[in-house]
């Protein structure tokens, strides 16, 4: 029986590409070499995808790049086709997927909107009487008889955007919307996909970013390899999904960690000075005089475990191995770290001086460790950066801007860096 209520329903849908071993022929190749074929893999792009859309729904698709959003995407659009599977769909889609798709280089912009248009079934006298609407979202108002060729990449995606968001469609397929043109315009993009969610617009959007998803989806639907792992409330799958990403970049981050440490040791025999003391190399933002000097580096869980992901408010140690190249006593010991977004913005930093801990003595060898337990991040990525000097800050022995990146995850959904911690009193009441 048919629901009305299902906008979109996706059964069981397969499709495969080819995966070429080298790089497709040319056809004089094929010509010349006549016999020999390209050899190729095939690959599920898609792999018995199966979800319904109710009418209404803002539905995120979410997933590592690769995982087959766009495919899906372009299925749903019917700009590609299912190797299995079916697709019913009740309504009229307007897609920001590949955007301008059906536009002429050489006709202008306002013949672009017109032709378009039509395509999605107005008839002149309608796209006479909005396309002033589209003219003024686009914001293209001196250019928009100037041909398409002579449009910037930036400039096409505005006229597209501007003519898909008005052609009253029942359904709206959006792939990364925040691609679309400078801040502003993008920020306008969001707001009057929102102002069509609020108006009942069906809406299907692939993004990387969970913020859009949390504020804009209903339901979620996180995609790999293909198929469908897992499918719910944004709320739900979100803390899942960036836990997921955040233990697969883990990997990675480990085999980063300290590699400048690394690289620092692999040249140990190249760098020694006359002294056989290690030298610093200069790396912009790794330099010391190498009085002493960092070996290793180590960010631990509460059970020891060497990891580069954390949960918000999660305890974490970094510990790192110092070697003393001069005799220990000759120093008086300063030891700092700092902690900045990936983006660079510094969040806090402070040293063992500036906290009037001025005693501190070192061996020969040895370990230093900074334990923080609890450590209020919102989910992001960031660095932590660690440093030791004199007391006065003069002479810097050993100083790593970044010694290592790691992600926190968790489903604050708080906006900003930091978690403050506070209470909100309305009339006197705490609010619970
Ligand atoms: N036309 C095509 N021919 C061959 N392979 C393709 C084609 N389109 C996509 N693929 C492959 O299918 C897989 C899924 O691609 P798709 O673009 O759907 O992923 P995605 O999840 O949207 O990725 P991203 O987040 O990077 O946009 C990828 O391995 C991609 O290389």
């Amino acid at each position: 029986m048919k629901d009305d209520n299902i906008v979109i329903n996706v059964e069981n849908v397969s499709k495969k590409f080819k995966l070429y071993a080298d790089r497709p022929m040319s056809l004089k190749e094929k010509i010349v070499k006549r016999v020999k074929k390209n050899t190729y893999k095939e690959f599920y792009a898609l792999n018995d995808v199966s979800f319904k859309v109710k009418k209404g729904s803002t539905v995120g698709l979410i997933g590592k790049n690769g995982s087959g959003k766009s495919t899906l995407l372009k299925i749903i659009n019917r700009t590609m086709f299912p190797d299995k599977g079916k697709i019913s769909i009740n309504g009229k889609i307007a897609s920001l997927i590949e955007l301008g798709a059906g536009f002429h280089p050489e006709l202008s912009g306002r013949e672009n909107i017109y032709n378009n248009a039509t395509i999605f079934g107005f008839t002149k006298e309608e796209i006479d009487k909005r396309i002033p609407e589209i003219i003024a979202f686009s914001e293209l108002e001196e250019f928009i008889d100037n041909t398409l060729r002579t449009y910037s990449s930036g400039m096409y995606a505005r006229l597209a955007f501007s003519v898909a968001i008005h052609i009253d469609a029942d359904i709206l397929l959006v792939d990364e919307i925040l691609g679309v043109g400078d801040i502003n315009f993008q920020a306008k993009c969001a707001n009057k996909i929102y102002e069509m969610k609020n108006n009942g617009t069906t809406i299907i959007l692939v993004t990387h970013d969970m913020s859009t998803i949390d504020r804009l989806c209903d339901y979620a639907i996180w995609l790999e390899h293909g198929k469908i792992i897992a499918d719910g409330s944004p709320k739900k799958i979100e803390n899942r999904y960036l836990k997921f990403m955040a233990e697969e970049q883990e990997e990675r981050k480990k085999i980063e960690v300290g590699k400048n440490i690394n690289k620092q040791n692999d040249l140990k025999d190249d760098i020694q000075d006359e002294n056989n003391k290690i030298k610093i190399t200069h790396l912009g933002d790794h330099f010391g005089n190498g009085d002493v000097i960092f070996t290793d580096c180590k960010l631990l869980d509460e059970k020891h475990i060497d990891r580069r992901s954390f949960n918000t408010g999660q305890k974490i140690k970094l510990q790192v191995k110092y070697l003393c190249q001069v005799d220990p006593d000759d120093l008086q010991v300063n030891v700092g770290f700092e902690i900045a977004s990936i983006n660079g913005t510094y969040i806090y930093g402070t040293n063992t001086s500036r906290e009037g801990k001025k005693n501190l003595k070192l061996n020969k060898k040895g370990t230093i460790e900074i334990e923080l337990d609890n450590l209020n991040l919102l989910p992001g990525d960031y660095s932590i950066g660690i440093a030791i000097a004199d007391l006065e800050e003069k002479a810097t022995y050993d100083y790593y801007k970044n010694i290592t990146e790691f992600k926190m995850y968790s489903n604050i959904h708080d906006i900003g860096l930091v978690r403050l911690e506070h209470k909100f009193i309305v009339d006197d009441k705490k609010i619970k």
